[in-house]
């Protein structure tokens, strides 16, 4: 049965007794009113005072504060999730800036290693291969009727942790937690999938308690066939939801995006969610450094999906403001395990080689041997902006970092690997390396660094600023499709939002307090992109925000009355 969350009217609940207080999206605790503790026959199953849920959220917050290990706040905090979706919701929105690296980054990552072992109940949908044939099934199965927004993963690529079999079910859930969170979506909206092909992760398969399918990966043909297969359903039952494709392995991430774009609403968020944000910090970061973003030169460590996604992305901006292809391809240098990547390497994938440096361009160079190391690249190159998407720890350098500095007063810094322990070099290094000069974005939470007694808040380059935006803006607009064209303004959007841009001491990236505020704003301009690109219907702009506001959702509980069903 559905039921009408969505809108301020009482709800006409089918369902009374204990059983109402098992679904964690009606379930009121201790605030169900007296009337309604007669009229679903709740007597007797709570204590006699009536709470309010700030009184709620009071308790839960208490009870928080008595943990002293990340990992168990987060099992406290799922906890709440899995029995009272509202308060869950309530007790984020109170602390949101001190809960989000609970049940996100970096804390979600170890709540992935260890998924078997803290699980407590089930929340999403697990869709097996052995259980291929049941696919329409398992969808008919979930909990959630009206979905909205799905995040899916195979679990294969998890944050910079690897293979983490389903495991992985804990990033859905985070992320699908921050659509809530910070962009509004009803969580009665929301579903997070994982996609259960097996594990080659040793440790997991040896694991006695591992939950997921105790067999190593599946192979290509096989794989490709059953996302095919899961695509299908998901557009058979939900054929306007938006999907967001979420830490697949590199070798799958982008040939289903390209597979897939043109075929439904979705879009992958450690490529563009992370250009996205990645592009609105350096757009902030680059007026603040006093010339524009073409005027960059910019190096990436890391030429994976999502290093390979952020610099496609940046020069398209580079474009936008002048730049020709060729003259943006030059500013923007990948350099990965084996150095720089130039027109002479061969076995690149299609989207590396698109990246490549013509040979000319190094010519003169001198370097220690074949390969362009990062130091080297530094050296001659002389980048103004330096990004890590390695997944690998410490890999900027002090020499690397002071050689930048030589030759560049303003550097902008960006290590964004996940989760903290992947970071390639850490905010307090970076500022002491520059002598507080460099403008720095990282992509776990960083807390301020102080430095011969100065402040420097580190802004978290974190899809987390843009994906709940973008689905807000596609729900209120009724977006078909996610554009190019929705993701760059996107990213401008939150540029426009970014502190630096009114004072030029304040970080890059706005106050996580202020995400709703910026998702609301990243919303009605992705909303507008969808409706010039010609993926959503006209609509005036007054109608546009209109739809924002009306599609965002608080936490807050509403009035029931039974029904019969
Ligand atoms: O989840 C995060 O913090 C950002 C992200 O998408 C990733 O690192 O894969
Ligand atoms: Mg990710």
């Amino acid at each position: 049965m559905e039921l009408d969350y969505e809108s301020k009217r009482p709800l006409y609940i089918p369902y009374a007794g204990p059983i109402l207080l098992e679904f964690p999206l009606l379930n009121k605790g201790s605030a169900f009113s007296r009337e309604e503790r007669n009229e679903f026959n709740l007597n007797g199953l709570l204590p006699e005072t009536v709470e309010t849920i700030e009184e709620q959220a009071e308790r839960a917050w208490q009870q928080y504060q008595e943990f002293k290990n990340n990992i168990d706040k987060h099992v406290f905090l799922r906890n709440i999730q899995d029995t009272n979706e509202t308060l869950f919701y309530r007790v984020l929105a109170d602390h949101l800036q001190e809960v989000m690296p609970i049940i996100y980054t970096p804390t979600v990552g170890t709540a992935c290693e260890q998924f078997s072992d803290i699980y407590r109940r089930a929340r999403g949908v697990f869709i097996s291969y052995p259980n291929r044939e049941h696919i329409e099934d398992m969808l008919q199965n979930a909990t959630k009727q009206n979905v909205k927004v799905i995040v899916v993963t195979d679990g294969e690529r998890i944050l910079g942790l690897g293979d983490l079999g389903i495991g992985g079910m804990g990033i859905p859930i985070g992320k699908l937690s921050l659509y809530t969170a910070c962009g509004g979506i009803s969580p009665a909206y929301t579903l997070p999938i994982v996609l259960d092909v097996g594990t080659n992760n040793q440790q997991l398969l040896n694991d006695p308690l591992y939950m997921g399918w105790r067999h190593p990966r599946i192979g290509e043909e096989e794989y490709n066939a059953f996302v095919e297969e899961f695509i299908s359903a998901v557009k058979r039952r939900w054929p306007h939801a938006l999907l967001q494709f979420e830490d697949f392995a590199q070798k799958n991430a982008t040939p289903l995006l390209e597979k897939y774009r043109d075929k439904l609403c979705c879009f992958n968020d450690d490529i563009q969610g992370t250009a996205a944000v990645a592009v609105g910090t350096l757009i902030a970061a680059s007026r603040a450094a006093g010339s524009p973003l073409s005027e960059q030169t910019i190096v990436f460590l890391g030429a994976g999906s999502a290093g390979c996604g952020i610099a496609e992305q940046i020069i398209n901006e580079m474009m936008s403001e002048g730049l020709s292809d060729a003259e943006a391809r030059r500013r923007v240098m990948m350099v990965d395990r084996y150095g720089l990547l130039t027109d002479k390497l061969t076995n690149l994938l299609p989207f590396q080689a698109r990246l490549v440096q013509p040979s000319e361009a190094i010519a003169g160079w001198e370097t220690g041997s074949d390969s362009v190391s990062l130091l080297d690249v530094v050296r001659h190159a002389r980048p103004t902006v330096l990004i890590g998407v390695s997944g690998q720890p410490g890999l900027f350098t002090e020499e690397i970092i002071r050689e930048m500095h030589r030759h560049c007063p303003r550097p902008i810094i960006m290590p964004l690997s996940n989760p903290t322990s992947r970071v390639e070099a850490t905010p307090a290094d970076l500022i002491s390396w520059t002598d507080g000069a460099a403008l720095i974005a990282t992509g776990s939470p960083f807390a301020p660094v102080t430095w011969k007694e100065k402040v420097y808040p580190i802004a978290q380059c974190n899809n987390a600023y843009i994906f709940p935006g973008i689905g807000l803006g596609i729900i209120a607009s009724g977006a078909r499709r996610v554009t190019d064209s929705m993701l760059m303004s996107a990213s401008r959007a939150l540029a426009d939002c970014s502190p630096l841009a009114t004072d030029p001491t304040g970080p890059v990236l706005p106050e996580l307090g202020d995400i709703q505020q910026v998702s609301r704003q990243i919303a009605i301009e992705v909303a507008r992109a969808a409706r010039l690109a010609g993926v959503a219907a006209e609509s005036s702009e007054e109608a546009l925000a209109q739809a924002v506001e009306d599609n965002f959702w608080t936490p807050a509980y509403r009035h029931y009355r039974r029904t019969s069903i």
